[in-house]
């Protein structure tokens, strides 16, 4: 059974508590923000999704003291495009208050990064305040991909739809997916290689796709690996949230987007 089978059953357990509870559901968050998929297409330097992570099935502890809003204030000064919020409690120890504290926090974007199977979880990260949710192309079926990626597009929620290898790629494109991270860290092995963005952003052929380059990302040189290989954006957790000086560590990965400004970037 691979981490991502695991948490996948503990999903489908909150799944059947949420069910019960959904007339409890907070209304709908309100705040308007904009989108990646317009933003990140638009900016001069690298697009930086900064993440809100306490621990991880990787890492275990990561940083279990941390203020969520206190975090995305950090993060928003610093020039992040946009949170992303680890909301899984079992594996990852987040909550979706995390979501709800960062946006009274914050305008910018948030990604709620959860394992998403089903819509009634899309409902609570849109009542939260999240703007994008993530599926795993990994942990669905293509038609509930095909169901939940139309369901949550229909309540105005952008899609990060996220892919580990070829197969996994083919049916993002399929999809048509505005978005579409690809995660460099094995889930079996938890490997990372960079490598892995470059080979599948080279299977996306329309100008228009977002791409962002999602986990292990530490240094100025592994932003201009990914950015090289065609990154719009980057997904970074561990080393923001281990960062000693957070705006040191921003302005090393903040590289100009084009690589005309090659010379400024290193
Ligand atoms: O981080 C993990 O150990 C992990 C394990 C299994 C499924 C997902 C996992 N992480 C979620 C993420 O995608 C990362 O938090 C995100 O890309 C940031 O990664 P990093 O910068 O390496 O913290």
């Amino acid at each position: 059974m691979t981490i991502l089978d695991k948490i996948i059953a503990e999903k489908e357990k909150e799944v059947r508590t949420l069910k019960l509870e959904t007339n409890k559901a907070a209304p709908a968050h309100q705040k308007s923000v904009v989108r990646i998929a317009d933003s990140f297409r638009s900016t001069e330097t690298m697009n930086i999704i900064a993440e809100i992570k306490r621990a991880s099935p990787s890492k275990g502890s990561i940083n279990l003291e941390v203020n969520p809003a206190e975090q995305a204030k950090k993060y928003e000064a610093c020039g992040a495009g946009a949170i992303s919020v680890l909301t899984d409690k079992t594996f990852f120890k987040g909550s979706m208050d995390d979501v709800r504290n960062v946006r009274e926090a914050t305008d910018l974007p948030i990604l709620c990064k959860d394992f998403f199977i089903d819509t009634v979880q899309i409902d609570q990260a849109k009542a939260a305040g999240a703007s994008i949710i993530l599926l795993i192309v990994a942990a669905l079926t293509p038609e509930k991909l095909k169901e939940l990626h139309q369901y949550a597009t229909e309540q105005g929620l952008e899609v990060l739809c996220e892919v580990h290898n070829e197969d996994e790629m083919k049916q993002a494109v399929t999809l048509d997916a505005a978005i579409i991270g690809i995660n460099n860290r094995d889930l079996k092995t938890f490997n990372v290689s960079l490598d892995t963005f470059g080979r599948l952003a080279s299977m996306v052929t329309n100008p228009e796709t977002v791409l962002i380059s999602e986990s292990g990302i530490k240094t100025r040189s592994d932003v201009l690996h990914v950015r090289n290989s065609g990154a719009h954006g980057i997904l970074v957790g561990e080393t923001l949230m281990q960062a000693e000086d957070l705006t040191e560590q921003f302005q090393a990965l903040q590289i100009p987007l084009s690589k005309g400004d090659a010379a400024n970037a290193r």
